[in-house]
């Protein structure tokens, strides 16, 4: 029998603005229930390459397949069905409260000029509850916390019963204890739900920790995807970010082996040039 097609598929993808090319020839897969992680510097594409698969940005080379599927010809709606979008938890313009907030997503399932049902709005409540955010249903968004906001952003996007999750650094503003509750929470969702995810982090212990697999950005716009423990290295950090450290293998509480990375300081400022 002919195994399933990955849930997202990038080929040959180029993207940039206007003249400018930013990345060429980036090309993964993520199935079902796997979380690639995005790492990179700042200023190197992974924006970007997140607005081209969200076809915000226009594909200027290669293929987007979602479900096997090429979706350049898909309707918006559509799309938003097969894949959302968590954004970084930024402050928003208009205090709704939260359960209308993540009521948001089911936009792409309602008719043209369909508001919420009493089963749309039964699935955010689940969702609301999934998440342990029940409490905050009726608070104005503009009045939580930024973990609050990105538990609310990510319950927005799980109601769009979207199979691919893209996550713009979901842990960016968050306590160390949110960072790991958010994270936890991505890797169950991922493992319970089948989802494919998506994420960025400046992290390389998020990587390691949480991604099943790596996809790096160079400096010279150098895109690779493998194993976590094969990609980030002590020379690949040295080299990416100019930092001293050591990869370490430490027992997991579960059983077996993880890494974890211990920064041991930045390299002289001499060879730093091009670091920020
Ligand atoms: N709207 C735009 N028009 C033209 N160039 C842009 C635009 N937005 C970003 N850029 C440029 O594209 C390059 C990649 O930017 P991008 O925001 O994708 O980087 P990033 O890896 O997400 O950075 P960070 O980690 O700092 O968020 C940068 O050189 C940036 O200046």
């Amino acid at each position: 029998m002919a195994s399933a097609p990955p849930l997202l598929e990038l080929v040959g993808v180029a993207c940039g603005y206007g003249t400018r090319t930013v990345l060429e020839d980036v090309s993964f897969t993520v199935g079902a229930g796997e979380i690639l992680c995005l790492l990179g510097p700042n200023g190197v594409g992974k924006t970007t390459l997140f607005k081209t698969l969200l076809r915000l940005l226009p594909l200027r080379a290669g293929t987007l397949r979602v479900g096997g599927e090429d979706c350049a010809g898909w309707s918006a709606r559509r799309f938003a069905q097969a894949v959302g979008y968590v954004p970084q938890a930024h402050s928003a313009p208009f205090p709704f409260v939260v359960r209308d907030v993540v009521a948001m997503g089911r936009a792409a399932r309602l008719g043209v000029f369909g508001s919420p049902s009493c089963a749309d709005m039964a699935v955010v409540d689940q969702a609301l509850a999934s998440l342990s955010i029940a409490h905050l249903a009726g608070r104005p968004y503009t009045e939580i916390s930024g973990g609050e906001r990105q538990l609310t952003l990510i319950a927005r996007a799980l109601v769009q019963g979207a199979r691919v999750l893209v996550m713009d650094e979901p842990t960016s503003n968050l306590d160390y204890g949110n960072q790991i509750g958010v994270l936890d929470l991505v890797r169950d969702l991922a493992e319970r739900d089948g989802l494919g995810v998506v994420m960025t982090s400046h992290d390389p212990n998020h990587a390691l920790g949480y991604g099943a697999r790596v996809a790096t950005i160079g400096r010279d716009g150098a895109f690779a995807v493998g194993a976590p423990e094969v990609v980030i290295t002590e020379r690949y950090l040295r080299e990416t970010y100019h930092v001293r450290s050591q990869v370490l293998c430490v027992p997991r509480p579960g059983g077996g082996e993880g890494r974890v990375c211990l920064p041991m300081g930045k390299e002289p400022a001499s060879s730093c040039a091009g670091s920020v």
